[in-house]
């Protein structure tokens, strides 16, 4: 028998059935071939690595109590192709028996070596009680933990007390002490999370520890972006520690502290719907829904300018170098560097090349900045968006009619073709700068003041009706003031967990490529029996 080979009394969770099986662990998969019946036909089984995220040993009381020789593996089996679908995966074991401890033993070694078995690290637990329907705390006790029992990973856990306490917590961490900051919430406490590792003395090494989530919020568009659309590959995703580079955003203003985003910023429709979304939290998922139908009928338009800097592969070197900022060494950088930051000045009333205006503009009903395809669990946005593709993708309308903007809404929010509707321009770009017709917080009319009384007061604008209120900036699903706001593109800043076989067609990625096609092998297999 090859080193990879072994023979064992093998039986399945569920099944009652045990089977003297050959056992071999491939590049990518452990599997089991176990005689089916009398017949002496065979049946195989397949556990892709990147589906195991734990085992046990224990005493078989058969043999003895000295006999450590049962291997209990724990892994996540889907039922169907589809690794998006949320109810397909489920947690699993496979019993192995194997006649003596040292081979046992020779087992769990050899599966360690190919990488069968997670690595071992340290976790940060962050449960927001509050988050989604308050479901988080119950997914951590009855899914998270669980799991990671079996996995040899060192867990922390710690409950977010109150708002923006993730941002304490990440801004403080002891980073020689955890390897990675996992969240069990929505966009929200991860968003939080980012700023607070960002915002460190320290944040150049801070960048580098990696994020995850356990999507148990009502958004939970991130995750979704990611192929995360269930808690149990949530936690085998955090526990085989798979990272992919993420983009961040870093939205400045003049005299406050920067925000850095990983998902979205969003001003006019989509900002108010999310926003005021929250009076029906109690709503789930639903609340979106709900409060974008009535923003809808309800619609609003923003007056403001819009310039945009190509992305970096677009722009023409000789036009650029005037701009940039000297490089500072990373020792001395106190922040990600920022290249526009003088672009914040009210005095600079045009921005010069490469960047430009979107013309014919004078006011917005809808405009967003996206960084990954998913909007929300449920708003499957576009295909065409990678998080670590280096580049902003901005869409943007004037529209006004009700039904224009219902029929992507209702039609296409989960086939990713809403931007192919005629609703919404696009623009792939490396920065943005907004400069609002009127400026203020929007919770607070004592703040709102008129910038530029042409594009506000004026007959032609009160013609077409422009809101006279600076309306709503939503980053990552929180509100920042709405104020001239210079948003640029941080590519691969930080890392986030992802799951083994993420994989775009058209990314030359054949380690994810490897596993996605172990995982629906396994999945035919399986079917099989
Ligand atoms: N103990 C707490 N009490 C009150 N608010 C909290 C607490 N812990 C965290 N928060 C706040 O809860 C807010 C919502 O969290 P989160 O975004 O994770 O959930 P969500 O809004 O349901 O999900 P999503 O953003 O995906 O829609 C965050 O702004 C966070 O600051």
């Amino acid at each position: 028998m090859s080193p990879n080979q072994f023979q064992a009394k093998a039986s399945f969770a569920g099944h009652q059935r045990v089977s003297d099986a050959r056992l071999s662990l491939g590049t990518h998969e452990l599997t089991i071939h176990a005689p089916k019946g009398s017949d002496n036909n065979t049946t195989t089984i397949q556990v892709p690595y990147s589906c195991i995220y734990g085992y046990e040993t224990s005493t078989d009381k058969a043999t003895g109590e000295n006999y450590k020789n049962k291997v209990i593996v724990h892994y996540v089996a889907f039922s169907g192709p589809d690794l998006r679908n949320p109810s397909a995966a489920k947690r699993t074991t496979a019993q192995l028996l194997f006649e003596r401890t040292e081979d046992a033993d020779r087992f769990i070694q050899t599966a360690r070596d190919l990488g069968a078995l997670p690595t071992p690290r340290r976790i940060l637990l962050l449960v927001n009680p509050n988050g989604g329907v308050g479901k988080a705390k119950r997914i951590s006790d009855t899914v998270v933990k669980p799991m990671l029992q079996h996995s040899g990973l060192t867990v922390k856990e710690q409950y977010t007390e109150y708002g923006r306490h993730a941002v304490d917590i990440a801004s403080k961490v002891n980073l020689d002490e955890v390897d990675s900051l996992v969240v069990v919430s929505g966009d929200g406490v991860l968003h939080e999370v980012i700023n607070g590792l960002l915002s460190r003395p320290d944040w150049d090494r801070a960048r580098k520890t990696s994020i995850g989530i356990v999507p148990a919020g009502s958004g939970n568009a991130i995750a979704a972006s990611l192929g995360i659309v269930s808690q149990f590959v949530a936690t085998l995703t955090v526990i085989r520690g798979e990272t992919s580079k993420l983009d961040i955003f870093s939205l400045s203003q003049l005299n406050r502290p920067k925000i850095y985003s990983m998902l979205s910023f969003s001003w006019g429709m989509m900002a108010d719907a999310d926003i005021e979304s929250d009076s029906y939290r109690w709503l789930g998922p639903l609340r979106f829904d709900v409060a974008g139908f009535i923003r809808m009928i309800r619609l609003r338009r923003y007056p403001g300018k819009v310039y945009v800097l190509p992305p970096k592969h677009q722009q023409n070197p000789s036009t650029t170098e005037q701009q940039l900022t000297p490089p500072q060494s990373p020792s001395h950088k106190r922040e990600p560097e920022s290249q526009f930051q003088h672009l914040l000045d009210s005095n600079i009333k045009e921005p010069p090349k490469p960047w430009s205006l979107i013309p014919n503009m004078p006011f917005y009903s809808m405009l967003l900045l996206l960084n990954c395809p998913n909007v929300g669990e449920t708003i499957f946005f576009t295909d065409t968006i990678r998080f670590n593709d280096g580049i902003m993708r901005l869409w943007y309308s004037a529209e006004t009619r009700f039904w224009k903007i219902l029929m992507p809404f209702i039609f296409d929010q989960q086939n990713g073709k809403m931007v192919e509707r005629d609703l919404m321009k696009d623009l792939e770009c490396g920065g943005i700068l907004i400069i609002p017709g009127v400026e203020g917080k929007p919770d607070d009319p004592s703040t709102h003041k008129v910038i530029e009384p042409d594009w506000v007061t004026s007959s032609a604008a009160k013609a077409q009706n422009i809101y006279q209120n600076p309306g709503l900036f939503d980053v990552d699903g929180e509100v920042m003031p709405t104020a001239r706001t210079l948003i640029e593109i941080h590519p691969s800043l930080m890392n986030i967990l992802v799951p083994e076989w993420l994989y775009h067609k058209d990314d030359d990625n054949t380690t994810a490529r490897a596993h996605e096609v172990a995982v629906i092998q396994a999945i035919k297999a399986q079917q099989k029996l």
